[in-house]
């Protein structure tokens, strides 16, 4: 299945682009063009010079990027590298910068000879960004890519001769002045232990592991994409140097090529005391890979909110968000968008939920919600509960504490799962327990006048979808 629906929800290429309309602009990935009898336009994927024609067209057609990729070097994949930019955007966006997003400096740890992600970061963005690399073919090629397009300003690029991975020497020169700190580091390490590992991919797996090869034709050197150890040695040994670079860097991140070391790289992090983490999935195409990020001076665990808002939902089929409208009507004593998200806020902190928000307008606000253990589910048996504690004669009645602890179970939602006891839902090693995006807005309808809609999207967590049914039921119940 193409994982197109669960890319990021500002990614372009959520919509494939029209190879049609590519050939027609594009002359070199016109002549790498393959027209069916029903007329629709292809290339083949097992081609490497088909592939690189079709990374150059979308990054001149798009982007206005001219890029040289040297023969037998990696080629990028445009859609992937969006994603990962993407993510950083949202990580950036949380550091809630007084400064606009363009006076944000990037490091990209092992830039290739495409320089891809710093090209995309200044042009999409106007960020200022550092590509580090220690191949020569890779360093002169990504220096030539630069100069082309004319991005020398925003865009430097350092030789990494030493064994060290995070350079600090390399970054404090780069710019001048020097930036008071740097926001990111970004990477898209070496994969691969060895030769034999990365031919291991690219042929038909083992009985063990019975996943066909890749569909796509190799690219890239071997200096390129095998390192001793492969990624997860690379990447211990960046986080070993982000420890020394913790002053100067904000947030560090890597894409991972392995679900297999994803768990390896966070046990690591927390063995090196760093909590704060955040981690995604960037899917494409017919491929995953994993972002992790952590920062030793900020507050992490951004993920992008899936919402209408963000995804034009009827193109791209994704299933759309829980929603309820609740007319104004309706409210009770709350009249206003700001009475009504002050409740919500309050309703979920109450079940121990973190907000975060990353949007904001003056009718709508959109939250990355995170629960770490469930609080929601039980809550009839809990009321229960605890109006079975207070008929206890333990307490005087007419005592004051007594009473607001009844006002406050009245309060309660009185209609959610009945089941066995709650469990205090086992924290996950890795993951929370639910993170889901929440969308609140007032809007004119035409069925029900001034009302609000609430939206939850489920983005990730060890706890599955459906949580969000539970919590949606419990903001009705306690907003009705
Ligand atoms: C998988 S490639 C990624 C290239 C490019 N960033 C991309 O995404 O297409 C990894 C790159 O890291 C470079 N590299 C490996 N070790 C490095 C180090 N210690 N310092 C800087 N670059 C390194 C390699 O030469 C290679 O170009």
């Amino acid at each position: 299945m193409a994982l197109n629906k669960k890319m990021h929800p500002r990614n372009p290429y959520k919509i494939q682009p029209s190879f049609k309309d590519l050939a027609v602009k594009n002359e070199e990935f016109r002549h790498h063009a393959i027209i069916d009898i029903s007329g629709k336009v292809s290339i083949d994927f097992k081609k490497a010079e088909s592939i690189r024609a079709l990374t150059r067209a979308l990054l001149k057609e798009d982007w206005n990027l001219d890029i040289t990729l040297p023969k037998e070097y990696l080629v990028p994949t445009v859609p992937l590298r969006l994603n990962y930019i993407l993510w950083l955007e949202d990580l950036v966006a949380a550091l809630k910068l007084d400064d606009s997003m363009s006076s944000v400096y990037g490091i990209d740890i092992g830039t290739g000879a495409s320089c891809v992600y710093p090209l995309l970061a200044a042009r999409k963005n106007g960020w200022r960004m550092i590509g580090i690399e220690k191949d020569d073919t890779c360093f002169n090629h990504a220096q030539q890519n630069v100069l082309q397009n004319k991005l020398e300003s925003l865009v430097k690029v350092c030789k990494n001769d030493e064994d060290i991975i995070i350079n600090t020497n390399l970054i404090e020169s780069a710019f001048d002045p020097k930036p008071t700190s740097f926001h990111f580091t970004m990477c898209n390490p070496p994969f691969f232990c060895s030769e034999e590992d990365l031919e291991k991919t690219y042929k038909s797996r083992s009985a063990k592991c019975p996943r066909p090869p890749p569909n796509n034709a190799r690219t890239g050197s071997s200096n390129e994409v095998v390192v001793e150890g492969g990624e997860v040695a690379f990447v211990i040994k960046m986080i070993d140097d982000s420890l020394q670079a913790k002053d100067r860097i904000r947030i560090f991140t890597t894409m991972l090529g392995h679900k297999s070391s994803v768990s390896k790289i966070l046990k690591y992090l927390k063995e090196k005391n760093i909590t704060e983490i955040a981690s995604t999935e960037f899917c494409q195409g017919h491929t995953t890979r994993w972002g992790i990020a952590w920062s030793q001076t900020e507050k992490l665990s951004c993920e992008s909110i899936c919402s209408e808002q963000f995804a034009d939902q009827k193109k791209q089929k994704t299933k759309p968000p829980l929603r309820y409208v609740l007319p104004k009507s309706n409210c009770g004593t709350l009249k206003t968008f700001d009475s009504v998200v002050s409740e919500v806020k309050q309703l979920l902190s109450k079940l121990e939920m973190q907000l975060k928000c990353v949007i904001k307008d003056v009718k709508s606000i959109g939250y990355q919600v995170t629960a770490n253990c469930n609080t929601w589910s039980n809550q009839r048996r809990k009321r229960r509960d605890e109006l079975r504690k207070i008929k206890e004669p333990t307490e005087p009645s007419g005592n004051p504490s007594s009473q607001s602890q009844l006002l406050t179970v009245t309060r309660t939602a009185d209609d959610l799962t009945d089941g066995p006891p709650p469990k205090k839902a086992k924290l996950s090693e890795t993951l929370p327990l639910l993170v889901f995006g929440l969308i609140i807005r007032e809007e004119e309808m035409q069925e029900s006048g001034t009302s609000f809609v609430f939206e939850m999207s489920w983005l990730h967590g060890s706890g599955g979808k459906d949580q969000i049914h539970q919590i949606m039921q419990y903001v009705k119940n306690n907003l009705k």
